[in-house]
């Protein structure tokens, strides 16, 4: 299944390309082999043109059991399987990920909506998270303890059994192909359930990644949220992660309890990027445009949607926010190579972002650019809006407390340090956080007090290999992108042996 990798042009319109990249077979992939589905197809379509791309399998509740089955049976020699070799085997993935990697960024283009040459990064992004894990399998050990008789206590590391990966549409390759990397590092077998929206890339890595793993090590099973919910109370199913909205995670949450099992859950954001007077005014700026990924229109939980702007500085700032954002972002095609900024995944998230926006002049915010569907006859049949920002946000505005999911950046002014960090804090949710300012004592004080996950003193959206990702409050639970991901899959023994 492995043919070479397509040829594709490095510019113009890609367009004609996408039919020579779709996967060629099902959604369903177990035990080493495709399946039909007696579930549902689903039909999948390009968010740029509205055309039908194909259709996508869907299980049945007994072919979730198959795919599970299979994971279980894989599972004791893959746990037992050396943890270099099964390092090979990740770093192997990686290189056909990379060698791979336009098409992959081209069929999410198609199927998601975001630009096709931004998402060359998300292939990369996935080869340097297969690679990051296979170099730590040799982490996966325990401790000695010392004990009070002289017995030795010591204790191992071992991996828990199938596992149940589950995403969204935003980047549907990145995490497809990183995600299956440390519980597949730690000795854990998986089953993929990639997003309703986009499933086409995940099926495009499973025929990529066919016969790279034993029968049974890595599944995937395309369906929707019932499929999702299926694995989530599955009880052979060991951990479920969950990469979604805060009601998925509540939902998975609930039914993982029946059968107390791991949840790593990432979920959804209304971070807040704050201007301090001193900050450098050009970096800044850039940093308020590039921190809200207007590039996939804002559908990114890590996005700084809420921008708190030093009252001192506000009408400049905004003034050179908005030319930024003009210069920079307008919405286009997203397989032309030249688009920076594509179409809203769905027309479920289209409707709800213009229902958004309608909210926010409702409740008197100020539209200062966009805030309607894009009007350029050639999107006409696309899922495209104006990137939009209101300024004049209040706290108790929807567009200041609700996570959008879309190009919308809600602007508040501000001039009391302690109010706006309390406004900032003022939400259930607690992903990330941006923070500009040129006194180290303001970045430093800032960072400490901002109840986020992960902040970022002069710097926005990137994220480093190694460094913890995830949520305080309800954006999530535990942290991925680095060695305690890893863990996650892992559970403690603890061993006592009495001496002589
Ligand atoms: N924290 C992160 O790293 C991160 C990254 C990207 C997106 N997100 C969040 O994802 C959301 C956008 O995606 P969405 O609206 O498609 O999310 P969603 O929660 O509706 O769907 C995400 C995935 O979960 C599945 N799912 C939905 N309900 C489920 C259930 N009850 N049980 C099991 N699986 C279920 C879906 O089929 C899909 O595969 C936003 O809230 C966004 O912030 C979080
Ligand atoms: O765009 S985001 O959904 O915030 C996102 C999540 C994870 C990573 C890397 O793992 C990149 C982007």
């Amino acid at each position: 299944m492995t043919a070479a990798p397509t040829v594709l042009p490095d510019s113009g319109d890609l367009s004609p390309y996408v039919h020579r990249v779709l996967p060629r077979s099902s959604g369903l992939f177990w035990d080493g082999r495709w399946h039909e589905g007696a579930g549902q197809a689903i039909a999948t379509f390009n968010p740029s043109t509205g055309e039908r791309l194909a259709e996508v399998a869907s299980p049945a509740s007994a072919e979730v059991n198959a795919a599970v089955a299979s994971a279980k049976a894989a599972f004791p020699a893959w746990a037992g399987t050396p943890p270099l070799q099964r390092a090979a085997l990740l770093r192997e993935a990686a290189r056909r990920v990379r060698l791979h990697s336009r098409e992959l960024a081209l069929l999410d283009a198609a199927n998601c909506g975001n630009p096709v040459r931004a998402m060359q990064m998300d292939a990369e992004i996935a080869a340097t998270q297969l690679d990051y894990f296979a170099g730590l399998v040799l982490e996966i050990k325990g401790e000695t303890i010392p004990t009070a008789n002289g017995a030795l206590n010591y204790t191992l590391r071992e991996p828990l059994g199938p596992v149940a990966r589950i995403f969204p549409f935003n980047h549907p390759f990145m995490f497809a192909a990183g995600k299956i990397a440390a519980p597949l590092a730690a000795g854990n077998t998986v089953i993929l359930k990639p997003p309703e929206q986009a499933p086409l890339s995940t099926i495009r890595l499973m025929e990529i990644l066919d016969g790279l793993f034993p029968p049974g090590v890595l599944n995937c099973i395309a369906g929707g949220r019932d499929t999702g919910a299926a694995l989530s109370a599955h009880p052979d199913v060991e951990a479920v992660a969950l990469i979604g909205s805060v009601g998925a995670g509540k939902a998975v949450l609930r039914s993982a309890a029946e059968t107390m099992k791991r949840t790593l859950l990432e979920l959804g954001g209304k971070n807040a990027m704050v201007i301090y007077p001193d900050a450098d005014l050009p970096s800044a700026v850039e940093g308020a445009v590039r921190g809200m990924n207007f590039t996939w229109c804002g559908q990114s939980c890590g996005s700084t949607s809420r921008l708190y702007v030093h009252r001192s500085l506000h009408d400049e700032f905004m003034q050179r926010v908005t030319e930024e954002l003009a210069r920079k972002h307008r919405p286009g095609i997203a397989t032309h190579l030249d688009t920076t900024m594509g179409a809203m995944a769905s027309r479920a998230q289209y409707d709800r972002t213009l229902h958004y926006i309608q909210a926010g002049i409702d409740e008197g915010a100020t539209l200062l650019t966009g805030g309607r569907a894009a009007r350029d006859a050639q999107l006409k049949d696309g899922l495209f809006i104006e990137p939009t920002i209101f300024t004049g946000v209040r706290p108790d505005m929807r567009i200041a407390r609700e996570e959008i999911f879309g190009p919308v950046l809600s602007v508040f002014s501000w001039d009391d340090e302690d109010r706006m960090l309390a406004e900032v804090n003022g939400t259930e949710l607690g992903l990330t956080a941006s923070v500009w300012t040129t006194s180290l004592n303001a970045g430093l004080r800032a960072a400490k007090r901002i109840q986020s996950g992960y902040v970022w003193v002069n710097e926005c959206s990137v994220h480093i290999p190694g460094a913890p990702f995830g949520g305080y409050k309800q954006s999530g639970v535990g942290r991925e992108e680095c060695k305690e991901e890893l863990l996650e899959f892992t559970q403690l023994k603890n061993v006592n042996v009495k001496l002589g």
